[in-house]
């Protein structure tokens, strides 16, 4: 008679998973309890399979905010305003984080200054030597000699009087000069994002040859479709979404110290070690800084060399007392007013702590991207699913020019750029939001008595304030909008002073509850 056998006996898996045929029911019970332990392993990791494709489509579904505009138009500062108005506890969790950050952008005005102040002692000390005795008379030098003694001294007429540098100021220098190490040390901890834009690579600063490739348009900002459409018939992966941010450097710098024993973010060991030797050295200059900055005669130097440092970002010489002692705590105006560039683009989790009624409004994705052109082409990948784009323009730049390119004015380069935002096709569906923001400090460059039409003539001869100038540039930037947009969308622009966190909170309160509605609008419409 054939031996007939079955197709599962043909299988090897089959044959592999049959129980042996011999099998004790001692064994056979051991065995079942092993399946089923097997089976509920398997199920578990089923279950988390699908937990994560549904958090993933949440995720998928998220509302995603993109902050735009040039580098230091207080697009992080937004960011932070937005955490502090609706994810208190979050925000307080990561506060004394920033205590590095701040530490460093005081120390940096105070090298700033040293700098200066290096530079006009041994200028001091150069003239001293200089004047000695002259040399003797010869007849044939006679007329140059007359000429340039003569240009020399309606020179010396106009000039201002040398400054009054005393020992006092060769004492100051010399006792903060332990600051110098400081600056770099905190600079390693922070990682890239800290180090001083200008001192990047030179090309970053230098004007592009004659020529140059056509991809350094695709940087300098405008047509965003096109750059994007070049991008995707690119082979292979044309942009990297990044998000290393200065956190995972202060995580990692202070784990190595700590040789591993730290873990998480880099807050939870910034606070554990607040006598560190940074804040004690820091702490011990205080006096001098104070001391530095409220000197007359710096003040003259800074003045004379066109140093408005109270003007820049991450000024913090005015809170000294605070910032500069032992076991300092950021404030949340400290914070907010902090600067480090953000390389690359972040991506930030906004939970709402509020209650709040729509779906939308209960976590949002929040894009803060690097501004400065060279980075501008690792903002695209971010377009495709951008629910809205909040444009910030810093209006008090009109008389400043691009760190990263000396030969834009950096008002034109927010028009040019906003130019290219509302002209993307890709960009027709997404609800835009401009902050014309720095209005502050517009205020107050034009109460120094700086004349707008100098530096943008189309301003003719209006009155030469804020609010005009303000309603100016508003007006602008709203026809441009509608000229250019692929269709109708609703304007919506407000006036921003980013660092006062109270009046950006009302701001983006009626922001969140305007984007909730259009957003809701537009849902219903499809
Ligand atoms: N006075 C004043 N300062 C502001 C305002 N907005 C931002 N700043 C300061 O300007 C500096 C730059 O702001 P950021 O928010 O870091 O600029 P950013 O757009 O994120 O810059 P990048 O990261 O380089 O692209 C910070 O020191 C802020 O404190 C404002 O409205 N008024
Ligand atoms: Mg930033």
């Amino acid at each position: 008679m054939p031996f007939i056998r079955s197709f599962a006996d043909d299988d090897p898996l089959s044959r592999a998973i049959a129980p042996p045929p011999d099998e004790s029911p001692e064994e056979r019970a051991a065995r079942l309890r092993k399946e089923a332990d097997a089976q509920r392993i398997s199920d578990e990791i089923d279950e988390r399979i699908g937990q994560d494709r549904a958090a993933w489509r949440r995720n998928k579904s998220l509302f995603r905010l993109l902050l735009l505009g040039q580098s230091e138009s207080g697009k992080s500062t937004t960011l932070k305003n937005f955490q502090l108005a609706f994810a208190p506890r979050a925000w307080l969790a990561e506060r004394a984080s920033w205590r590095a950050v701040i530490q460093l952008n005081l120390i940096r005005s105070v090298n700033t200054i040293l700098d200066a102040l290096s530079d006009e002692l041994a200028r001091a000390h150069a003239d001293t030597r200089s004047s000695s005795p002259s040399p003797p008379f010869r007849p044939s030098s006679v007329v140059p000699r007359l000429d340039a003694a003569v240009a020399a001294a309606a020179a010396a007429a106009n000039a201002p009087p040398p400054l009054l540098l005393a020992a006092k100021h060769s004492l100051l220098r010399l006792r903060l000069a332990p600051l110098r190490r400081v600056e770099a040390d905190l600079t390693r901890r922070l990682g890239a994002a800290s180090v001083d834009e200008r001192f990047d690579a030179p090309e970053a600063a230098a004007p592009p040859a004659a020529g140059a490739d056509a991809d350094h348009d695709l940087m300098v900002a405008t047509p965003f479709d096109a750059a994007y459409a070049r991008a995707r018939r690119a082979p292979g992966e044309p942009f990297v979404r990044t998000n290393r941010s200065w956190r995972d450097s202060l995580g990692e710098y202070t784990r190595a110290r700590s040789g591993g024993r730290a873990h998480g973010r880099g807050q939870s060991t910034e606070r554990g070690s607040q006598a560190d030797d940074v804040t004690e050295v820091i702490a011990s200059c205080m006096e001098d800084i104070s001391e530095l900055w409220a000197d007359d005669v710096v003040q003259e130097m800074l003045r004379r060399r066109k140093m408005r440092l109270d003007h820049g970002p991450g000024f913090f010489l005015n809170d000294v007392a605070t910032i500069a002692v032992r076991g300092y705590e950021p404030s949340d105006d400290h914070v907010v007013r902090a600067r480090l560039r953000t390389l690359g683009v972040q991506e930030h989790h906004l939970v709402f702590e509020t209650e709040t009624s729509s779906d939308i409004s209960k976590e949002w994705i929040i894009y803060d991207v690097g501004g400065s052109r060279t980075t501008r082409a690792a903002w695209l990948p971010y377009f495709d699913d951008a629910n809205a784009i909040l444009f910030l323009a810093p209006i008090s730049c009109f008389d400043e020019l691009l760190t990263e390119d000396h030969r834009v004015n950096r008002l034109e380069d927010s028009f040019v750029l906003w130019k290219a935002i509302v002209s993307s096709k890709l960009l027709a569906n997404c609800i835009l939001i401009l902050f014309l923001n720095k209005y502050d400090l517009l205020e107050r460059k034009l109460q120094s008595g700086i004349q707008v039409k100098k530096y943008l003539p189309s301003f003719g001869e209006r009155e030469n304030s804020a609010p005009v100038l303000a309603k100016y540039l508003h007006h602008k930037f709203r026809e441009q909008m509608k000229e250019l947009s692929p269709q109708p969308r609703h304007f919506y622009g407000y006036l921003t002073s980013a660092t006062n966190t109270k009046t950006t909170a009302a701001t983006l309160s009626s922001v969140r509850d305007g984007i909730i509605r259009q957003h809701l609008e537009k849902a219903d419409f499809v």
